[in-house]
């Protein structure tokens, strides 16, 4: 199954211009042949936190519709990154995650705020899993940050995803922590790691870009450079079934020591 990474430069505080060029990528996923297309973190908006207020979605209400319209239009399923979610609680790191048919199948909301980025100045953490399922398969949503978390990776693992996706605003100055902890997530959990950084830079940061594809072997089957790009891989569930026959990682695991 071909799956893409859309890892796009994102215009600060700026959401029409994004949604015009997450609307190219996205079509351009589909041409590519791609079942699903993964967004990066904030990709409406970016890192402008402090005019949240203006750029903020309403219960993510606008993202919604585009990501349900464009999924339906090239049955494709889309996971929509995040976006910043203006809800009754405050404004949330939000995922959304829809399926061909245009259902909004999931929304997660980052559950570890980075404070190298103010996110708990400007945000609230969210507080329930990231789990969803497409074409028949467990699947996972983690939002950046969250790499550093692996017993929040394993938990997800346990409860079935065998697709882990990680939107992201990595920055370049950590590119190595990123591939490192994408590389080790995959080992560990003899799962897929699907994770679309953004590229380009913000007022603060210049973002890493290298986008992965990562089978449950730890192999990496396409990565991007550091510029805006469409990355496209292939992935196969029954691999996740030989890994798992080969290094019985699942069955060997002592949990009343852990
Ligand atoms: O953990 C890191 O080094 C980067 C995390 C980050 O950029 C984020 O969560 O937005």
């Amino acid at each position: 199954m071909k799956i893409s990474c859309l890892q796009m430069d994102i215009a600060f505080g700026s959401p029409h211009v994004n949604y015009e060029r997450a609307a190219s990528l996205l079509e351009q996923a589909h041409k590519a042949g791609c079942k699903i297309a993964v967004l990066p973190e904030l990709w409406t908006t970016g890192y402008d936190l402090t005019r949240l207020d203006e750029i903020a979605d309403k219960n993510a209400a606008k993202a919604k519709t585009f990501l349900s319209d464009t999924a339906k239009k090239y049955g494709m399923h889309i996971v929509g990154g995040s976006v910043a979610n203006d809800t009754e609680d405050g404004v949330k790191n939000t995922m959304i995650v829809v399926n061909n048919k245009g259902e909004v199948v999931k929304e997660y909301s980052k559950l570890h705020l980075f404070r190298l980025m103010n996110e708990e100045k400007y945000l609230i953490a969210g507080d329930e899993d990231g789990l969803f399922e497409l074409e028949g398969e467990k699947m996972a949503g983690f939002i950046c940050y969250d790499i550093r978390f692996p017993e929040w990776f394993r938990k997800q693992v346990l409860n079935g995803a065998r697709v882990l996706f990680v939107p992201a605003e990595w920055p370049l100055t950590r590119v190595d922590h990123w591939r490192t902890l994408l590389i080790a997530r995959a080992i560990e959990n003899q799962a897929y790691v699907i994770a679309c950084n953004r590229s380009g830079s913000d007022p603060d940061n210049k973002f890493a870009g290298h986008s992965m594809i990562i089978g449950p072997w730890g192999e990496v089957i396409a990565e991007a450079g550091e510029a805006e790009e469409l990355l496209v891989g292939e992935i196969d569930f029954a691999f996740i079934k030989e890994i798992r026959s080969r290094i019985p990682v699942f069955e060997d695991r002592r949990e009343s020591y852990y």
